[in-house]
């Protein structure tokens, strides 16, 4: 090779190798990340659009959250996971993906202000890399992520954990039908079938299909388990990076009210938030086909609940697991606590 000449474009040099490329199949070098391009535009779908990030400097960027975006009066947990991983996995090499992330949520966040994620490069290693992400809104701390990227490696296989029997997505029904059947269900509270009916319903950027019909509702007990399958409405980048994302922001969306399933009761009010999420990421997949979320609450002592995860693939793949701590606290009556903050 070093002694012929051949007509060619260079496209990429470093000390060992020296890679020619017919200027024809220069596409392959084209970036197929999510992270490159301006992704705002409509057609993406509303979860990738949430998940978008402006550059603001070597390390930092700056997320917002969107009109459109579920908030629950906050920014939502599941919102600052996604954007800090985000922020984290446009500073490794794109070979290198998400394997587990450990974040704290320090302070609740304003969903008026935009946030901006500073990444910390703590290691690059030749398999591994590590980064720190930090979201600050009004020069606070918000909220806290370590994240782990590996370079896809072979190994050892198994998987123990089962996917649980349950009845396909395509035969269960969509947030929205299931809303419609609670307004007329003539089993429930006539009061709760009003408070839904008359609830602004934003419709979320998630498709979530519940696999057992229940007809509890918020203010009656349940066991601490919940089996739903999801997905993100359309079609995502072909990215992995973002889907699993996707994943990390859907995992807060029904995780810790699990918790608060045993302790439901008429008239109760809770104050609760997430206070921690770790996830561990074991196979590829693609969150916009379905996933099954399998949830059980093992323990809720001190006012903290403890909620632990597995999502599996529609062929019974292990794909994720997952923990979060929340806190989990009877709301104060106005009378007793004169500006309730959570
Ligand atoms: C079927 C369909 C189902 C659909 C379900 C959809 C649901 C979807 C749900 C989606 C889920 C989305 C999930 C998410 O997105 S949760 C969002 C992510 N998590 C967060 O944002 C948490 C951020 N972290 C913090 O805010 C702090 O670190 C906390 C608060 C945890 C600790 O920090 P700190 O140690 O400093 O706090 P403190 O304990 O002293 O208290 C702080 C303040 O609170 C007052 N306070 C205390 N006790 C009560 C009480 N009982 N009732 C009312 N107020 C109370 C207290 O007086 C104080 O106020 P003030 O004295 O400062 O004024």
């Amino acid at each position: 090779m070093a002694s012929s000449t051949q007509p060619a474009d260079v496209i990429a040099l470093s000390k060992l190798t020296c890679l020619l490329l017919p200027k024809e199949h220069t596409n392959l070098l084209e970036s197929k990340s999510i992270w490159s391009a301006d992704e705002t535009h409509e057609k993406f779908s509303l979860a990738e659009r949430i998940l978008h990030l402006d550059p603001v400097e070597v390390n930092i960027f700056q997320g917002i959250t969107l009109p459109d975006a579920p908030k629950f009066g906050k920014v939502f947990g599941g919102q600052f996971i996604g954007q800090a991983l985000a922020a984290a996995s446009k500073t490794v090499d794109c070979l290198k993906i998400v394997h587990s992330l450990h974040a704290y949520f320090l302070l609740i966040g304003d969903f008026n202000m935009p946030i901006t994620y500073q990444v910390h490069r703590v290691r690059d290693g030749k398999s591994f890399a590590t980064r720190r992400v930090e979201a600050i809104q009004n020069g606070n701390v918000v909220f806290t992520l370590l994240a782990s990227f590996q370079k896809e490696e072979g190994g050892f296989n198994h998987q123990v954990a089962e996917m649980p029997s349950v009845p396909n997505p395509e035969e269960l029904l969509s947030m929205e039908e299931l809303r419609e059947r609670r307004i007329i269900d003539p089993r429930l509270p006539r009061t709760y079938r009003n408070k839904v009916a008359s609830r602004e319903y934003v419709p979320w950027p998630i498709e979530i299909r519940f696999c057992e019909h229940n007809t509890s509702t918020n203010q009656t007990k349940s066991p601490p388990s919940l089996r739903y399958w999801f997905r993100a409405k359309g079609k995502l980048s072909d990215d992995q990076a973002l889907h699993r994302c996707v994943a990390a922001y859907t995992s807060d969306l029904i995780f810790l009210q699990v918790s608060l399933n045993p302790h439901r009761e008429k008239g109760l009010k809770s104050a609760s938030v997430s206070l921690d999420h770790s996830m561990w990421f074991h196979r590829p997949f693609r969150a916009d086909d379905w996933v099954l979320y399998v949830i059980n609450s093992p323990s809720a002592h001190g006012a903290r609940g403890f909620v632990s995860g597995q999502m599996f693939t529609r062929n019974g793949e292990l794909i994720v697991s997952l923990t979060q701590e929340g806190l989990l606290r009877r709301a104060r009556s106005p009378v007793s606590a004169a500006k309730p903050k959570l």
